[in-house]
């Protein structure tokens, strides 16, 4: 059973088409990159997902029921006001819990994201990299059955960005909550996904979906492993087909 579909969904803003039509579902515990030209739809997509949005046509049937669903944005969104553990406490003293036991939990989701040593910084003395583990911890305390990732290491230097990609993937595996993950880069979504559906042009559709058959959390070697590189030449073949150079 999926946890989650969208059958011929579209967006249209001001009757403008953004989206779609696209079907898509995602399974427990699977990882799916969404992939596309700037413009196409993917953050629009993600939202529908969320549920932050409806579709302009089609559906949305989800079958998640309590804290189902956490999410990261490219910009961390953090209050500046909080220091991290205070942060990442949020979602469950917005949900009801004590404070207390809040904080006691967020200690032990900052520890889960290499911050043990961080929870009394604010956002303003933490590196962006460290804000991006602290949204992420955010995302998954209440530990969610699907986690949904916009670009969330775009502004990040390619170490950070390999180290928190590998962290996310063992903290998927720890939780096995299945992920969204909406990236510009196409070898980031095969490293991450074990599907990478890779989307059209403005309004995105898909242009054809790549499996990526190999084992998660990656192995050591695997970007240089048959799977991966095959994987990345088939979403790049596609791109090539369904994208519009940018005007
Ligand atoms: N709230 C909105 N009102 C009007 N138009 C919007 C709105 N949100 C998105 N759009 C338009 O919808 C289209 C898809 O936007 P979206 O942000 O989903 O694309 P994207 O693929 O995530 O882009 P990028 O990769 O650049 O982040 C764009 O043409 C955008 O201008």
């Amino acid at each position: 059973m999926a946890l989650l579909r969208l059958r011929g969904v579209e967006v249209a803003y001001g009757g403008r088409p953004a989206l779609g039509p696209l079907d898509l579902s995602i399974q427990p515990g699977e990882s799916l990159a969404l992939v596309g030209p700037s413009g196409c739809g993917k953050s629009t997509a993600l939202r529908l997902i969320a549920g932050l949005e409806a579709p302009t046509r089609g559906a949305r049937e989800a079958d998640l029921t309590g804290p189902a669903i956490g999410m990261v944005f490219q910009s961390p969104t953090l209050a500046p006001w909080l220091d991290a553990r205070a942060n990442v406490a949020l979602p469950l003293i917005l949900s009801g819990a004590a404070r207390r036991p809040a904080g006691d939990q967020a200690e032990a989701a900052l520890a889960q994201v290499g911050l043990a040593q961080a929870a009394r910084l604010h956002p303003h003395q933490l590196s962006g990299g460290m804000a991006m583990r602290v949204a992420l911890a955010r995302a998954l305390i209440a530990r969610p059955r699907l986690l949904l990732l916009d670009e969330p290491f775009a502004a990040l230097d390619g170490l950070t960005r390999r180290a928190l990609m590998d962290q996310v993937q063992a903290l998927q595996a720890e939780t096995a909550c299945a992920l969204v993950f909406v990236s510009h880069d196409l070898e980031d979504a095969c490293y991450m996904a074990d599907r990478v559906l890779v989307l059209t042009s403005g309004p995105g559709r898909l242009q054809a979906e790549v499996a990526v058959p190999a084992p998660r959390p990656r192995p050591d070697g695997f970007r240089g492993s048959e799977p991966f590189l095959g994987a990345v030449a088939a979403v790049e073949a596609a791109a090539r087909q369904g994208w519009r150079a940018a005007p």
